[in-house]
This record gives structure tokens, sequence and C-alpha cells, in this order.
């Protein structure tokens, strides 16, 4: 830049002079701000107010669970997306409905919502980015301990990874519907950043790296450039990896920074992952389906009769009612009658006219279908 661009230089000491009582302009500003601020929590209250009433208008219902309306709830938030003019972001707004949704259905009694722990995962974050802080989170052992407790109802939903932008499929967490009835409610997408942390914070010191092998996976160029002798030691979670870390001077995890100040440590560097874009998708498990919302996608599970054109024949239906395919997977079918198991997501709900039509003709050609979900898309 040149320097006919540049302000004139400040005059030097003129930090020394003590602060002035604030100008009249900025006094009735942080006025007009009180009273805003005033106005919003009055609102607040009636609408926790009205949440209530309509739980009361559901009739006498025996817990949380039976209030909350996913469906409902995407809806308030796309409006608040669809509305927004600035000078804020969509993102930061729905942020901010969610957490007054979630404390007006926490009226009731929280959500118990389970997710792969312990605290301080990416799991546990996408489960508050979905529903609030107004629930009793439960840190669990394993994705497959997720499905399990919302199967026997000691948690009302769970909240798995399933899919990363950068490492595909988590395989556990799709193979785990094969043997259950837990059903898909809801998805939430979650930028996620890795930071090398540890105990010191000294890079120098770094002889081992514990974490998730998803996450090894994200940062494995960042990994080959930066510590391509240390040890890498794959753990169950990220958390794990951090809780590890912080007993030792030469080891380091990677983790999330919520990981770093759940377990004291340091980031030693960071972001790492080796995308930028680094996105992993969860889905929101339940033990019910919900009713349309509007913008809504179908998980499916098929199994094919081991024939030619088999797979052809299932697929063509979505296509010839108009709806679109964003995804298949092919895992191994357990029990040998089948070959293959697929996992299949469309664009529509199942109470669509032109969804019925298609399962009803891949029904015919399919060994099996089993509706997974339907469920809201992610709203941001
Ligand atoms: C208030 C309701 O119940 C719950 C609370 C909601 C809210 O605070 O907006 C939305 C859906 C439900 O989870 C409702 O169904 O409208």
């Amino acid at each position: 830049m040149s320097a006919k661009g540049k302000p004139p230089a400040k005059s030097a000491g003129r930090d020394v002079v003590p602060k002035k009582p604030p100008a009249p302009k900025l006094a009735e500003l942080r006025e007009r701000v009180d009273g805003i601020d005033r106005s919003i929590q009055e609102l607040i209250a009636e609408r926790a107010r009205f949440a209530s009433q309509i739980g009361q208008a559901k009739g006498p219902l025996a817990a949380a669970i039976d209030y909350y309306r996913p469906e409902r709830e995407a809806q308030v938030l796309r409006r608040v997306v669809d509305r927004n003019e600035g000078p804020l972001e969509g993102e930061v707004l729905v942020r901010v409905f969610r957490e007054i949704m979630s404390a007006c259905l926490a009226q009731q009694e929280p959500l118990k919502i389970g997710f792969l722990g312990p605290a301080g995962t990416h799991s546990e974050q996408a489960a508050y980015k979905h529903f609030g802080h107004s629930i009793l989170g439960l840190p669990l052992g394993s994705i497959e301990e997720v499905f399990g407790e919302v199967e026997s109802g000691a948690a009302d939903f769970g909240v798995v990874p399933v899919e990363n932008s950068t490492q595909g499929t988590i395989q556990s967490t799709l193979d785990t519907f094969l043997g259950t009835d837990v059903k898909i409610c809801g998805e939430v997408e979650l930028r996620v950043h890795q930071h090398l942390l540890s105990r010191s914070g000294r890079f120098e010191d770094i002889e081992r790296v514990y974490s998730h092998p998803q996450s090894f996976a994200q940062c494995k160029a960042w990994l080959r450039q930066h510590l391509p002798d240390a040890e890498k030691i794959p753990l169950a979670s990220n958390a794990e990896a951090a809780r590890r870390a912080r007993n030792a001077d030469d080891a380091a995890a990677i983790a999330g920074l919520s990981a770093a100040s759940v377990y004291g440590l340091k980031s030693v560097a960071g972001p790492i992952e080796d995308r930028p874009d680094n996105t992993t998708r969860f889905l929101v498990l339940g033990r019910e389906l919900f009713p349309a919302s509007g913008n809504d996608r179908t998980s499916l599970l098929i199994f094919i009769k081991d024939q030619p054109g088999a797979l052809f024949q299932v697929l063509a239906p979505f296509a010839r009612h108009g709806l679109s395919m964003n995804r298949i997977e092919s895992r191994p079918g357990h029990g040998g009658r089948w070959q293959y198991a697929f996992f299949v997501d469309v664009g529509g709900h199942i109470e669509q006219e032109a969804m019925r039509l298609a399962l009803a003709e891949v029904d015919e050609f399919a060994e099996q279908v089993r509706v997974l979900g339907s469920y809201p898309v992610a709203i941001v």
C-alpha cells in the first residue's frame, strides 16, 4: 500500500490519557440496546408460555419425547433462514433459535440424547448443534451402544456419524442398521476442524499420536509432512485420545478444540485437516418415523435378489417417479440368503405420492425393502 492511502499517524502518548465517561451517543445507543434486550426477553418468555400450551394441547403425554416434533422444528428454522436479511448469518440465527426451542421443549423435561463419548467428541458437538444445549447428554462408549440405548429406550434419541466429506462412509454405522429396528429421524452436518493437542504444547516432544482412525485419515497428508516418524495409535474416539495424551509429555492427540478445553490440553497446530471443507454428516436415531417437513430425505435399506439386472430394476422406479437419488452404498448383507444390502438415500418423504408409488414398484423386484427413515434435510 502506498503511504498516500494511509490515514495520518496518531499522536504519541494518546493511550495514557484517562478514559472519559462514555460520550452521550454511546450511552444513548446502550439504552436502545437495553430496551431491545427487555423486549427480546419478554418475547422469549411469551414464546415459552405458548410452547407449554402447545405441549398441553398435544394431550396428556408421558415424556419429553412425546412433545418433540422434528418436522415442526425444521420448518421453524427454515423460516428463520428465509426471513434473514442480515447483518448476522443465517447459520448464527439458526443457532440462537435452536437454543430457544431447546429451552422451550425442556420445560416439559430435557430430552436424553446418546452420542459417542466421552465429553468433547465431535458427536457431542453434533448432538448440541441439532438439539440445543437444554438436553441431557449421554456420552456412550461406542456407536453400537448408541444404537442399543436408543432401541432400549434409555436414550430418547442418539447421534452417530455416518459419512465424512474427506473419508467417505463410516461402515460400522451402516452395518449396525442391519441388526436393529432403530429409525433415522434427522441428520446434522458439522464442519470438523482437527487440532494437534498436547499437554506441553511443544511440537518437538511428540513421539506418539492418538486419535480415531477417521481423524488420522482426515489429517493424513499433514501427518506425513510434519510427523512422519511419530507412532500413530488408533483409539475409539478423539476425546479418548485427548484423555490419554493428558498423561504423557511425549504424546499428542488429534481432536477438536472442545476436547482441548475438556482435557486441559494446548493446541500445538491446527486446524490440520487436509481439506478445508472437511464436513461430517451425522444421523439422528430414534424409534419412530415423523411426518414430512417439506424438504426431506428418505433412507432405505434394500436387499436384492442375486440375478442379472436386479440392481437396475430396484433403482429405476425412483427415476421414473422424478425422485433424485443422493447416495448408494453397498454392504455385504448379514445372513447368507442375500448377497448384498444397498443403503440408498432418496430426496422426498414416504408420505409423498411419488415416493409411495416408487416404493411399491421397488418392492416387486427387491427381496426386502426397509425404510430406515424419512427426515428433514439438515438446515445449515
Ligand atoms: C411447541 C411445539 O413443541 C415442541 C417445541 C417446538 C418449539 O419450541 O418451537 C417445536 C416443536 C416441538 O419440538 C410444537 O409442536 O409446536
